[in-house]
């Protein structure tokens, strides 16, 4: 994937293996197409990808705070929810059963999720990536190991009290099929179950960043910027407002 040339074989069939179980129709591998093209290799891929993870439960402000870490960073926003309302929005084949799984406030199942991830890393010109609402279970975060064969840099966790997320997720207005009272309850229950694990798992890695999510916008950003700028890779890309040369924010 990003010429990380020892972990190109066993993602070529790892992929291959998870391509089949869905029944997907066999393409030539982006890693094939790296080997046999060089020219093609974009000189962002030539270095493993910044991988950050964004967790928190529902409304409790990622997609908010990404769209101000894109701003000053420059990272590119994949957001796992965002990919799978697009499968329902384009009727693919597993629309209706996403459709399903997110009224009910359940979660789709990994291979689903990691594969939609997986394209769009793949397809990419990128090298630094906000991977948001995602991974929300154990599973989810094996199967991206298994299938992507990357770790995140960064994993950032908004913690915000149950009865704020209520709040926001019900005042949202987006005409989202999962912002109601019942899928809500079913939401934050999944949540405290699967995805406080996947929190517990890389704080014992030292991944982890919690972020108080309660409060102002822009104060809750305050406290991601230290994260982000204390890496070089990230450096380079910071907004630098071109009338003073200073980095802004
Ligand atoms: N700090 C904040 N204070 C008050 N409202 C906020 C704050 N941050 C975000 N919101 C609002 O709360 C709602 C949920 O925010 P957002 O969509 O960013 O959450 P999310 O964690 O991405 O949710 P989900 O997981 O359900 O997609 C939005 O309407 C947003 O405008
Ligand atoms: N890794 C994921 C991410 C999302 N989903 C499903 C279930 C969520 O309730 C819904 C909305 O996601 P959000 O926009 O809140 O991030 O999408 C999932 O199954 N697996």
């Amino acid at each position: 994937m990003w010429r990380r040339v020892t972990l190109l074989s066993p993602m070529i069939s790892s992929s291959s293996r998870s391509q089949a179980a869905f029944g997907l129709t066999a393409r030539k591998s982006f890693a094939t197409e790296i080997i046999n093209s060089e020219e093609r290799v974009s000189p962002s891929k030539e270095k493993a990808p910044f991988i950050t993870f964004v967790l928190g439960g529902p409304g409790s402000g990622k997609g908010t705070q990404c769209e101000r870490i894109v701003e000053t960073f420059g990272l590119t926003h994949l957001s796992a929810g965002d990919l799978l309302r697009r499968e329902i929005a384009l009727n693919t084949k597993n629309g209706a059963t996403i459709l399903n799984l997110i009224k009910d406030g359940k979660i789709v199942p990994s291979e689903v999720t990691v594969k939609l991830l997986q394209k769009e890393l793949e397809s990419s010109d990128s090298s630094k990536f906000l991977i948001d609402g995602f991974p929300r279970t154990e599973e989810n975060r094996v199967a991206f190991e298994r299938i992507v064969r990357a770790d995140p840099d960064v994993v950032l966790f908004f913690d915000c009290p149950e009865e704020e997320m209520v709040k926001r997720v019900l005042n949202r207005n987006q005409g989202r099929v999962d912002d109601n009272i019942t899928t809500m309850r079913k939401r934050l229950k999944i949540f405290e179950a699967l995805n406080r694990p996947v929190i517990e798992y890389y704080k014992n890695k030292g991944k982890l960043y919690t972020i108080n999510a309660v409060g102002d916008v822009d104060d809750i950003f305050q406290q991601v910027l230290p994260i982000f700028s204390s890496f070089e890779q990230l450096k380079e890309s910071r907004n630098v407002n071109p009338k003073t040369s200073l980095v802004e924010n």
